[in-house]
């Protein structure tokens, strides 16, 4: 016998399980008979797909609850686990994220949320557990199984077991009773029955006791909805998704002729805390004829839906579709492009009917649905439909077709502005003429706003058109603009003096009170998607931008005056330093040598004291 530790994480979430910082403590049933259920599973693949040599014709859950011992035993004649399988699978946590989750929930104390996002599974056990048993052995494998024990304080034991059979039993000593702390007797028949009944009707094998089978076996996406209680959706859910909140919306489709399947989605309401990991888990889980094939098939549901949960049955394919297969097959395509039209109007019919759902739904998942305007060209009208972004014209967000029927008189274009937040786009230069003449600006900062914008041309006819980049002639815009002749001297010292760091300088229609801005040219990249770029280690070279300058204000008239008597005085070039870097600040941009920048102020600002 060997005694072994628990992993740092493993041990932090046990030690969160044995003083039970969850009041339901019932679910651990429902998490062993999930375990059960997904081991049978596994093994019917196995024989199905990799010719496993194991007994598949009875497969089953059994428990077993003895009153003297106090003990609850799973057993189930599954897959079962080797004993590495065992030291890697119970004694670790292998997800990612999970220090981060046990951070908060520690802080968080009493928080079902947060639980319901690690799917604490077997550990719940210790919830209600002096002591746990596993005794296991692997289908297909030669030689002896496997018995695993412990208190859940830090350390397990771990023993070859001869005699073990195939599948794995999991023996629960109980804890003493303490209804007041929500501990019940988990030997009692009725009890058993309850908890079976509630959370785990619909598991496709049978769980028995003695001579009854407790569930019903009913495959939810098979059942008329009307026949189907919320709890028992919400039941499911919890069993696919191992997420605790309850789904923000169901989708139940069908579809008959000549490709035949069924299909369960869930829009949950809360994005997972890896949702915009590259290696986290998604993708639906795949049926075909009520037999499980696979968990997390990607085929099914693009990347940028990646956060729906659910199932599809489908009734004509092989059970022995491999995921190589699954990827080129038609069927699959097809199922898959259904799925997205009906998320889609889903959304839709969210938007149009209930806002607060929708705003819930956006809030959560609005910026992984955008990720599909870049790589689903199909849908790029459809999703366009169903997303609102901030707006200038007020604090509730705006859809694309809203914002087109407040356009003004004479206005063509979609203006929008990205950035990094809010106050910061609100309060940017180039927002200034636009504020001025009432024309509605979007306000756009989610990163991957920067470039879905650079891959929609319009919306409904209407050009996507960023306000920091390219000339603006706002529609009434019929103030003759400010003869460049008088400026055409300064401008071109500027160009000179700045040639670092700008491509060009102009007078510009869009600055009321400030002086300056920077703007892009029209085929230009913009800044933040340079620094994106960059960030993801593509180095390319440095694009300029344009330099605008008020006319109106004071100190570029100024400038203008004092170049025109003193042309060679050597404080100008360091006057235009600070207007420039003046304008890269006021968008929140990076000055590249700050140091340098606040010297020249600071030396300014002492000549003015
Ligand atoms: N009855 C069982 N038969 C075979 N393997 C099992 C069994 N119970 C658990 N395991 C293995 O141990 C792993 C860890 O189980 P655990 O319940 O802690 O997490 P999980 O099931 O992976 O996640 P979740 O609880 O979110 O469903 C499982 O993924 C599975 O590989």
């Amino acid at each position: 016998m060997e005694t072994l530790e628990f992993q740092a994480e493993a041990r932090q979430l046990l030690q969160l399980m044995v003083h039970s910082i969850y009041s339901n403590k019932d679910i651990f049933l429902r998490e062993l008979i999930s375990n059960a259920s997904d081991a049978l599973d596994k093994l019917r693949l196995a024989t199905l797909q990799d010719g496993i040599e194991a007994d598949a014709s009875d497969l089953h859950i059994e428990l077993a609850a003895d009153k003297e011992a106090r003990t609850l035993t799973v057993r189930d004649n599954g897959i079962g686990m080797t004993r590495d399988e065992v030291v890697e699978l119970i004694g670790t946590i292998a997800k990612s994220g999970t220090a981060e989750l046990l951070t908060k929930l520690r802080e968080a104390k009493e928080s079902p949320e947060l639980i319901g996002q690690f799917g604490v599974g077997f550990y719940s056990t210790f919830m209600v557990a002096e002591k746990v048993t596993l005794v296991t052995r692997k289908a297909g494998t030669e030689g002896h199984g496997t018995r695993w024990e412990s208190t859940g304080e830090g350390t397990y034991s771990i023993d070859d077991e001869p005699d073990a059979p195939i599948g794995t039993t999991v023996t629960v000593h109980l804890r003493p009773k303490d209804e007041e702390d929500a501990l019940y007797d988990y030997t009692d028949d009725w009890k058993i029955r309850e908890i079976v009944k509630k959370y785990s009707d619909f598991i496709a094998f049978p769980i028995r006791m003695g001579d009854d089978t407790l569930n019903s076996m009913k495959a939810l996406w098979a059942r008329p909805r009307s026949e189907v209680s919320d709890e028992e959706y919400h039941e499911f859910y919890r069993h696919i998704s191992h997420d605790w909140s309850e789904p923000l919306e169901i989708i139940n489709m069908k579809a008959e002729g000549t490709f035949e399947y069924e299909a369960l989605l869930f829009l949950p309401s809360r994005a997972p805390h890896d949702l915009f990991q590259r290696d986290s888990r998604h993708g639906l889980q795949l049926y075909v004829k009520r037999v499980f094939i696979m968990d997390d098939s990607r085929e099914l549901i693009p990347d940028y839906l990646r956060f729906v949960k659910g199932v599809v049955d489908a009734a004509d394919l092989s059970l022995n579709i491999s995921r190589e297969i699954l990827q080129q097959d038609r069927h699959i395509q097809m199922i898959r492009r259904r799925l997205v039209k009906k998320v889609l109007s889903t959304i839709k019919d969210l938007l149009a009917g209930n806002p607060e759902k929708y705003a819930t739904f956006w809030r959560e998942f609005g910026r992984a649905v955008k990720e599909g305007l870049l790589n689903d060209s199909d849908n790029q009208k459809a999703i366009l439909d169903v997303a609102t972004f901030s707006s200038t014209a007020g604090t509730e967000p705006t859809t694309l077709t809203a914002y087109v029927e407040r356009m003004k008189e004479g206005q063509d274009e979609i203006y929008f502005l990205t950035g990094e937040n809010r106050s910061q786009v609100e309060n940017s230069p180039h927002m200034e003429a636009f504020q001025q003449q009432g024309y509605e600006v979007l306000i756009l900062t989610d990163p991957v706003d920067e470039i879905w914008v650079e891959a929609v041309p319009d919306y409904d006819g209407k050009k996507l058109q960023s306000i920091a980049r390219g000339s603006v002639d706002l529609p009434k815009d019929n103030e003759e603009p400010e003869p460049e002749g008088d400026f055409a001297p300064l401008l071109t010292f500027l160009k000179e003096s700045l040639t670092e760091q700008i491509k060009d300088v102009r007078l510009s229609h869009r600055l009321i009170s400030s002086p300056a801005c920077l703007v892009s040219d029209t085929d230009d990249i913009t800044p933040a998607l340079e620094k994106m770029y960059r960030a993801m280690g593509q180095e390319g070279p440095r694009v300029k931008r344009i330099l605008e300058l008020n006319p109106n204000h004071p100190l570029v008239s100024g400038l203008r005056t004092a170049y025109e008597a003193r042309a060679d005085d050597p404080a100008l070039p360091e006057t235009a330093e600070l207007l420039y870097g003046t304008a890269l600040l006021a968008e929140g941009g990076d000055l590249d040598d700050p140091a340098r920048f606040a010297k020249l102020l600071a030396d300014r600002l002492a000549k003015t004291v």
